[in-house]
Order: C-alpha cells, then structure tokens, then sequence
C-alpha cells in the first residue's frame, strides 16, 4: 500500500501546513526545508525579494515585444534548433493528459510552447506562453524558475507555487546545460495540479539529458567523440559518458556523466589529454575504431577501473581507404569480425571505399551533417542511394532517433498520401480503427527519407510542400495540426529539373527539397569495384568467413556494364556465397547467375575475352512512335555493327549473354 506521507492528499497536506507555519507564523524557512524541500528555500528568496504570495508582483510584466522575443530566440538558436525534435517527442508522450511542453531560456523566458488546446487556453491565462517571463523574480516559485534558482530538475505543485493565482498548476522542469556546464535554457511540463503524474519530472529529466547528448554531438560534431561507461550496456543510453577530443587526443569537452564517471572537475578541460586519462595510446583506439566504427573496446582508465567505450570518428577525418589496386584475389578479411557496414547500419566511413565522386559526393554532404538542410540524392536506380541517406543520418546529431523510409515508387498512389501524413480512426472506408501514424510523424526527431520522390503525384507534392512550409501535419480526418521537426532526405533516379520543366514536379517542391544535390556514381564508372565486393562478402557472411574471388570474376567485374549497379551485384554475391559448399572458399564463375555469364555455355570463354569496361552505347533518337521492340532492334543492330558483328562483344556492351542476343536475333 502507498505510504501517505508520500501520495498526493500527504503532500498537500504538508504544503497547506507549510504555507501557514511560513507565510502566517513566520516559521523560518530552516526549519521547513526538510518537509517540503527546494521549494520552501524559494519562498524565501522570493519574501527577501520583496514578493507578496497574495498579490501577483508588480514585476509580473506581460509578455516581452515580438521583435524582443524573435532577438532572444535568434540568439537561442543553437539551443531551439536541437529542441524542437525532443520538444514533439516530449509532447507526443503527454498528449491528450492537458499539459504543455514549455522550452525557456536560462532566464526563464518561454521560447516555445506545445500544448494540448484545452489547456493551452487556461495557460495563457497565467501567460505560459512563448515571450512570457517565469524567472522567480517574476512568478515566484515556480518549476522554471526554482529549476534555474537550484540548478537541478525541480517539481512545483499546486500550493507550492508562491503566488496563490498559480496554485492550480502542477510543474515539473529540468535545467539544460551545455558542455561548459553553462544553463542554456529550462525543459518543462506545465498542467492542472488535479492531473499530477508523479513520474512526468522522469520523463522531463531524461529529455532534458537527450538534449544535452544532442547538443554535446552538434557542438563537437567535428572532432572526435568517445563514449563510455563502465557497463557495456550502458554505452549507447542517456547515462554514458561523452568526451570529445581534437585529432591530437586533447579533451575539448565532456558531458556531466562523464566527468562524474572518471572523477574529472571542468576546469581540466583543454589541460588532460587521452592518455592522461585511458591507459591506450590514443592512435591505437583511433585506429580500431577505423577499423571497425561500431566495436566497443575496453579501455583501462587510470584512476584503476575498466570502461566500455566506441569511438565516432567525423566523416572528414576518416582517412580515405587506398584505391583498390588488381591482386589476385580480393577476400574476406581473414579473422573474423563484424562487419563495419551492415544494410541496417552505416556509416559513411564504410561506402568510402576508394571512388573520387563517391569521396567528393560524401565530403559534400557531410558539410551539411546536423544543419538540417534538405538532401537530395541522384543516380540511378540500385547504386546505394538509401545506403547514403542512411550514413547521412548517422552521421548526424539525429542518429538516435529513427531513420523513416518511404519509396514513393513501391507503393499505390492512393495510398501514399495515408502513409505519408497518416490518419485518425474512421477517416475513411477501410482505415484502421485505431488510426496510423504516418511516416512524417514517425520520423519525428529523426530523418525522413523520400525515395523516388521524382514519382510522387501532383497533389500530394502541394500537401508535402504545405508541411515543409508550415512544419506542421494534419492527418487525414483530423483538424488539428501536428508539429513536425525532420530532416528530410530525399532521392530519385529521374531527372527532376527535366521533370519540373514538363510540369511533372512542382518548381518550388523542387527548391524545398534541394537544399544540396549530390550524385552518386553508377557501379560501371567506379574505381573501387573489388572494395564493394569485399564489403559485400563481408556483410553477406556477416564477417565470419574467409571468401574469396577469383580474380577471372574480378576482372569480369570490372568489364561488365552492371545495368542493376550495386543492387545486382549484391544479388550475384548472395546467391553465390549461398551456393559454396561448406568447404569452398572461393567464389568462381560456376558460383554465378546464369543470366551474367551465360555460365553454361561459354563463362570461362566470355571471362578470357572481357574486354574493357562496356562503352556508353548511342542509340541515334526516337523517330516518331516506335515501339520498343523497335528501339531494341536498332541497338542491337548499330552495336553489332560497331563490333564488326563480333556478338560475344555485343552481348557484353548491351549488359546481356550471349545466348540472350541469340535468341533476341532469332526471335527479330
Ligand atoms: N557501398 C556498398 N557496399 C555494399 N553494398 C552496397 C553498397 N551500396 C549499396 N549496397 C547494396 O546495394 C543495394 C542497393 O542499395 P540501395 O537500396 O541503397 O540503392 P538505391 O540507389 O536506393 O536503389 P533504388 O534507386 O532502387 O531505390 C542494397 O542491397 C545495398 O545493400
């Protein structure tokens, strides 16, 4: 059974008492202080202050100027663009309970409020909202004031507050510090008193966390980030330590976790350096962690205990790998371990293999890693473009919250539109009773990524176009606009300026989603084909075995004109790996798709003749109507004659066997 000293009624009880052995009798806040904590010191302050509980203060100024307020959230910028995510996930977890989500500066001005409309009209009433003042100088005793007074997480419910006009509250706010330990601003959620949740200040505290890991990861986005904790589980959770170090193992910052974990007062910051606190030369880990992004090592600290710990490495600083030079063969690595690059997680570190336009394209964009401009990605259909949104992504300050994919192309047009935007229970014939949230709202916090969006139909480019201006979304049955905070990603094969200009795609569509265009290579034009391989065997085995590729298919590889790109590449390899026996380590042309080699007939000849890479084949253009079949005709032709009717060196410039082109001649 509950202990009544500690349920709700105890705790009224004790603050009625309070309030009357304090404001009536004059008993000193001392003596209180053990009944009914932090709040009766606030008390204090605000009577020595000048604060009269019955009469709302004289300095109770309404809300500062809209120009006031747009300088102080101008100069809050870097703490409000990494809020708002962790402000609509907060939101999103007390919906509908008659609260607000309030952000306010390290003075105590609200800079941004979420609420629920109901109490969002009684909030105002007492002026919680964006623009107003909730300094304890202001409003006496209350979660944000008290929370900056004290420098810690704070709950202030109904008769706690000083003022008896905000008795019907219930308060519960967290301060936010950056990495220099400074207060940037106060994380709070405001509701009626008769609807306290005792665990809401959890809720408020581990927010308030999340935001300080975001904040540490923009600030120090561009050095080298270790995270530890002495229990492996641990890395990875709001309760690791963060350190950030420059390139010649200097510590720059650390979060509160982490000074706690090893002991550290600030004022040491920018005087240890690694090896001052880890017993490892700071090359050794930073190599491991190139080696293998994802690895956890334990390191020996110096005051005696072990830690965990996995080191992120920026994009700019991972030494690009040495272009694949011919060798016999390339393989697996010969021990096994996990692969670095894994179709669920990656990072850019593992798609920079070798190719310059794949390095120059993910050096772009990694200048625009946690600046939350929009991504758009070209190239043609299979050469990684999901697999770089998603680098993108956990390259980014976003990468702890999800990772949202919708190809527009896949799915029915009419349903497109519930997927995006999502809709409430009963919207339409067939809906799902309890509503879907949409992918949009998914991606809350995180990345949203639209593939082939050149695909998407007219009017939902004017809706999605509404959401991106608005930074709002309304669910389809519904009235009531949902904050969205995204970075949204987007990717298509076709060409969009082309499609702009025929009306296929709204121009300013077009202007939203590309903020930086990268494009990224087809697998024929690249240099660094046997490092794909090798990772693809890696990810395919999972790192466990010692394959091989003869070098005959590698050079095959590096001929053929891989119309599928990486997409099909990755399809031979699966099947290949699956069909050698248990004791075959290396891959042949046997272990390949007949429709690549034309294997039965003549692989191994095909292999000895490749030739170099296929050559781009210009067909002369479209006369009038023809048909495809047509078309095809004229390729084969004009390429056979190029060839000197050589069909081996046709088969291979137009990506098919050989056997294929004589079927296609026979059937022509
Ligand atoms: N660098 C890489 N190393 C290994 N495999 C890769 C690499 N890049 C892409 N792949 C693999 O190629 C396949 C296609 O990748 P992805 O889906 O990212 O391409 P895409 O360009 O988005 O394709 P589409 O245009 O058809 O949507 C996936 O199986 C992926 O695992």
């Amino acid at each position: 059974m509950e202990n009544p000293l500690f349920s709700v009624e105890g705790r009224d009880l004790r603050v009625r008492d309070a309030r009357t052995a304090f404001f009536e009798e004059g008993t000193p806040a001392d003596t209180l202080v053990p009944v009914v904590g932090p709040v009766v010191k606030s008390w204090s302050r605000c009577v020595q202050i000048g604060l009269d509980a019955h009469v709302p203060s004289a300095k109770d100024i309404g809300p500062v100027s809209e120009t006031q307020l747009r300088e102080i959230r101008d100069r809050n910028a870097f703490l409000l663009s990494h809020a708002r995510g962790v402000l609509s996930h907060l939101y999103e977890q007390i919906r509908s309970t008659g609260s607000v989500v309030i952000l306010s500066d390290s003075n105590g001005l609200v800079l941004e409020g979420l609420g629920d409309p109901d109490f969002v009209n009684r909030a105002d009433k007492v002026a919680l909202k964006a623009g107003a003042q909730w300094g304890e100088g202001q409003r006496g005793t209350n979660a944000i004031g008290t929370a900056i007074a004290e420098q810690q997480p704070v709950e202030v419910v109904g008769a706690e507050h000083f003022f008896d006009c905000n008795a019907f509250l219930t308060c519960s706010a967290s301060p936010i510090f950056d990495a220099a330990g400074q207060l940037l601003g106060v994380l709070d959620i405001s509701g009626d008193s008769r609807s306290y949740e005792r665990h809401t200040l959890g809720l408020v505290r581990m927010s308030a966390q999340l935001l300080e890991k975001r904040l540490f990861e923009a600030e120090f986005g561009r050095e080298l980030l270790v995270f530890f904790h002495p229990r492996m589980e641990y890395v990875g959770s709001l309760q690791e330590g963060m350190l950030a170090f420059n390139q010649g193992g200097e510590l720059l910052g650390a979060n509160r976790c982490a000074l706690d974990l090893l002991q550290l007062n600030r004022n040491m910051l920018g005087k240890v350096d690694f090896g001052m606190l880890f017993d490892q030369p700071f090359g050794m880990f930073v190599d491991r962690s190139v080696r293998d992004p994802h690895a956890l090592s334990s390191l020996p600290c110096r005051h005696g205990e072990r830690v965990y710990a996995r080191m992120n490495l920026p994009a700019v600083l991972v030494p690009p790998r040495p272009v694949a030079t011919p060798s016999p063969a390339v393989s697996a690595p010969a021990r096994p371990r996990k692969p670095e690059c894994t179709e669920g997680r990656v990072g850019f570190s593992c798609l920079d293999t070798g190719d310059a336009r794949m390095g120059a394209a993910i050096r772009r964009a990694t200048r625009m890693v946690g600046k939350d401009i929009p991504l758009l990605i070209l190239g043609e259909s299979g050469v990684g473009k999901e697999m770089f949104a998603k680098a993108f992504h956990e390259a980014g300050p976003r990468r702890a919250a999800p990772f949202v994919a919708l190809n527009c192309a896949a799915i029915p047009e009419n349903l497109i539109e519930s997927e995006l935007f999502g809709y409430l229970g009963g919207a339409f014939t067939g809906a799902r009773k309890e509503g879907y949230t949409g992918k949009i709202q998914q991606a809350c916090g995180g990345t949203l990524f639209l593939d082939e969006i050149g695909d998407m139909p007219l009017n939902l480019q004017a809706r999605l176009l509404r959401v991106l201006q608005d930074r709002v979304v309304i669910p389809l049955g519904g009235a009531k606009p949902v904050p969205v905070d995204i970075s949204l990603v987007c990717a298509t094969h076709r060409n969009l300026v082309d499609a702009v200009k025929t009306g296929a795609f709204r121009q300013d569509l077009y202007y939203r989603v590309n903020g930086l265009t990268v494009t990224l290579p087809s697998l024929r034009e690249r240099d660094d084909i046997r490092a794909i391989v090798a990772n693809i065997i890696t990810i395919e085995t999972d790192g466990m075995r010692d394959i091989t590729v003869s070098e005959k298919v590698l050079e095959f590889f590096e001929r053929y004109g891989w119309p599928g790109n990486i997409r099909q590449m990755h399809n031979a390899l699966r099947v290949a790996v699956a069909l050698l026996d248990d004791d075959e380590t290396v891959i042949d042309s046997s272990h390949l798709p007949e429709e690549l080699f034309a294997m039965e007939s003549d692989g191994d000849e095909l292999l000895d003749k490749a030739e170099p890479r296929a050559r781009r084949i210009e067909v002369a253009p479209l006369q009038g109507a023809e048909s495809l079949e047509t078309i095809e005709r004229r390729a084969i032709d004009q390429v056979l004659e190029e060839e000197g009717g050589n069909v081996s060196a046709a088969a291979r410039r137009l990506g098919i066997s050989r056997n294929t082109l004589y079927r296609k001649l026979g059937r022509m």
